[in-house]
């Protein structure tokens, strides 16, 4: 496995991936409570990163109150089309979350890969339009169950990553998060040493793919059932940058608190 230096920081990046869930007025109160929380409990966003997910139509609301509140939050979009413009009946452009502000974009998601089809090729082509427009992509990859007992947790992951990438050929900023689809929803999270083990196999082929210096700059989260009980027990792992969180991330206290794992764990 490749190296990659050890002396390089990484800033752990918490993400709360909202799904379908919560409209543009619940968005506005769940901001709001979020960073009002995390300013009482005097947390260091420049320490840990934060990043909210909302759905599309929740955007303008969000950026507008972050905007105006100056709030140290990020938020990004949960997918983004490949394509430029054009007729592409609800597809969302790369172009639009800039204008309104977005950091970042999940891109291939398993929801997407699964319940829509979303292929490698286009994963890569949605990487190639967030990073055009300045958006960062948090690449998602990992495996099924079926996966897991055929080739072990590693081999699809890394197959995606490498897919993923295919069109990146320069000093890139994205993020990759690994989930094992068994994990998301289900209760059951990865261990944290087969969380490192996939991480580090990711790492490596960023090594390949993109070289050293970016490989060791490059956060990997995982996700998939990540609670304020487990957060810190991922977070320990050196390959481990931060989590991408669903579920947790719909109670203002316990993201908060996952946001917060350095604090109640002594870390
Ligand atoms: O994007 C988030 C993942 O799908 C994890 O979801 P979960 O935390 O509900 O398992």
């Amino acid at each position: 496995m490749a190296a990659v230096s050890s002396s390089v920081r990484r800033t752990p990046l918490i993400a709360g991936n909202w799904k379908m869930n919560l409209d543009h007025l619940q968005a506005i109160a769940f901001v709001q409570k979020l960073a009002w929380s995390l300013k009482d409990a005097g947390h260091d966003f420049t320490a840990v990163e934060v990043s909210v997910f909302p759905p599309f139509t929740d955007l303008r609301s969000v950026q507008t109150l972050v905007s105006a509140d100056k709030l140290p939050l990020a938020f990004g979009g949960q997918d983004v089309s490949e394509h430029e413009s054009g007729a592409y009946t609800g597809e969302i452009s790369a172009t639009f979350l800039a204008q309104l502000e977005c950091r970042y974009v999940i891109i291939g998601h398993s929801e997407r890969r699964t319940l829509h089809g979303e292929t490698d090729e286009q994963v890569a082509g949605k990487v190639a339009a967030a990073l055009a427009h300045n958006l960062s992509p948090i690449i998602c990859v990992g495996e099924t169950a079926e996966d897991l007992e055929v080739h072990g947790a590693s081999a699809v992951p890394v197959a995606q990553l490498r897919a993923a990438l295919a069109n990146v050929t320069s000093a890139a900023d994205i993020v990759v998060a690994y989930e094992p689809v068994w994990a998301i929803g289900s209760g059951q999270a990865a261990t944290p040493e087969q969380a490192e083990q996939v991480a580090a196999a990711l790492r490596a082929v960023l090594v390949e793919v993109l070289g050293e210096d970016v490989a060791a700059k490059t956060r990997i989260l995982y996700g998939g059932s990540v609670k304020s009980s487990n957060i810190a027990s991922f977070m320990r792992e050196p390959n481990v940058d931060g989590a991408l969180v669903g579920g947790a991330s719909l109670d203002v206290a316990e993201f908060a608190s996952i946001v917060r794992y350095q604090k109640h764990v002594g870390l």
